[in-house]
């Protein structure tokens, strides 16, 4: 079973530019989270802090219990034992083959013989799609196969968290579907919890059980998916919608003049090229393949979310309703 992740306050600085500053909020155990943002708001400088290898200047990460920023090296370490994770290129070592690099983690991290490896390494490879590309070096595949390899990977040590970054970074629309419904599978079948980084809407509309946005060196939001997905939030409308009318700006914000000037220009007619239609709101989300298991992280989300109903905002909670009302439904029927 996946572990709970708690940050609190937390702060990081690169000399004087200040990247995020008190970031608060905990990956519940065993669910699906992901976090949105524009470009260069620090959202691989985070996934990247919750694995130590940087170190934010203030606040908490606890995870199962330890404070990484706290702890001795030897706690780090087996803190870091926890993780999987599925980086951008799928970063794989372009001299071994898809085997050895699968096998990798295996071989440095567990006195696990060789038999045993092999086993390990073809039950990922076969979850990801992947059965006879064992020989093939990542140069002479393509990239989804590359990222379905990164993701057999951060699999073999049983990860109780998945990190992933921008999973659909180079994947088409079908593919990015297919990975979806892969990372889906996997919660469903291994019950980590799972923190994704994209910029991908439709990812970020199907996948998640929580939505966060990172957005002027702020977490904007963090919490149940309707939430975000219903939100009014300025920032928030533009981002799902890639508009270019609203706050965010070729080089993250924009001034109050420059906001004012294109406001003037779209109430004039001028169009920006952006879509007319607002693809805010809740759009059912995607469910483990049949003969999957259960998802153990939707179960415990259904009854925390639940609790949490009073003090979400009127359309969350209407939309919160509507889910847990066809999901009683559907269980009376079967
Ligand atoms: N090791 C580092 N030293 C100094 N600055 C860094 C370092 N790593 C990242 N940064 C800066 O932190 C900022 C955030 O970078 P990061 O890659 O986390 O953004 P991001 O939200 O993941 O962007 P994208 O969506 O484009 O991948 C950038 O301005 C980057 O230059």
């Amino acid at each position: 079973m996946g572990v709970e992740v708690a940050v609190e306050g937390l702060t990081k600085t690169f000399g004087s530019q200040n990247i995020w500053s008190d970031v608060t909020f905990t990956l519940p155990v065993g669910e699906v989270s992901a976090l949105l943002g524009p470009s260069g708001t620090g959202k691989s400088v985070f996934l990247k802090s919750l694995i130590g290898l940087i170190r934010p200047e203030r606040g908490s990460i606890v995870i199962d219990g330890t404070d990484i920023l706290q702890c001795t090296q030897r706690e780090l370490y087996e803190v870091r034992k926890m993780f999987g994770v599925l980086f951008q290129d799928g970063a794989l070592f372009g001299s071994m083959d898809l085997y050895d690099n699968v096998a990798f983690p295996l071989r440095e991290h567990t006195k696990k013989s060789e038999s045993e490896v092999r086993q390990i390494v073809m039950e990922k490879m076969e979850l990801v799609g992947l059965l006879g590309a064992e020989n093939k070096l990542p140069g002479e595949i393509s990239g989804g196969m590359r990222k379905r390899a990164g993701l057999a990977r951060s699999l073999v040590l049983n990860p109780e968290i998945l990190l992933c970054d921008e999973p659909d970074s180079g994947l088409d629309p079908v593919r990015t579907a297919y990975l979806s419904q892969l990372i889906l599978d996997i919660n469903a079948q291994i019950d980590c919890t799972v923190l994704i980084v994209t910029h991908n809407i439709n990812m970020a509309r199907t996948v998640p059980d929580n939505l966060g946005m990172l957005f002027r060196k702020h977490l904007v939001m963090f919490g149940p998916r309707e939430v975000l997905l219903t939100s009014d939030e300025p920032v928030v409308g533009q981002f799902l919608n890639g508009r270019r009318l609203g706050p965010i700006g070729m080089s993250e914000e924009k001034d109050e003049a420059t906001m004012a000037a294109e406001a003037a220009m779209a109430e004039a007619g001028h169009s920006d090229g952006s879509p007319d239609e607002d693809v805010r709101g809740v759009i059912p989300q995607i469910r483990p393949t049949p003969g999957m298991p259960v998802r153990q992280g939707e179960l415990r989300r259904r009854e925390r979310v639940r609790n949490l109903m009073d003090d979400l905002p009127e359309p969350a909670r209407r939309a919160i309703l509507d889910e847990l009302r066809e999901y009683e439904a559907s269980q009376q029927a079967s």
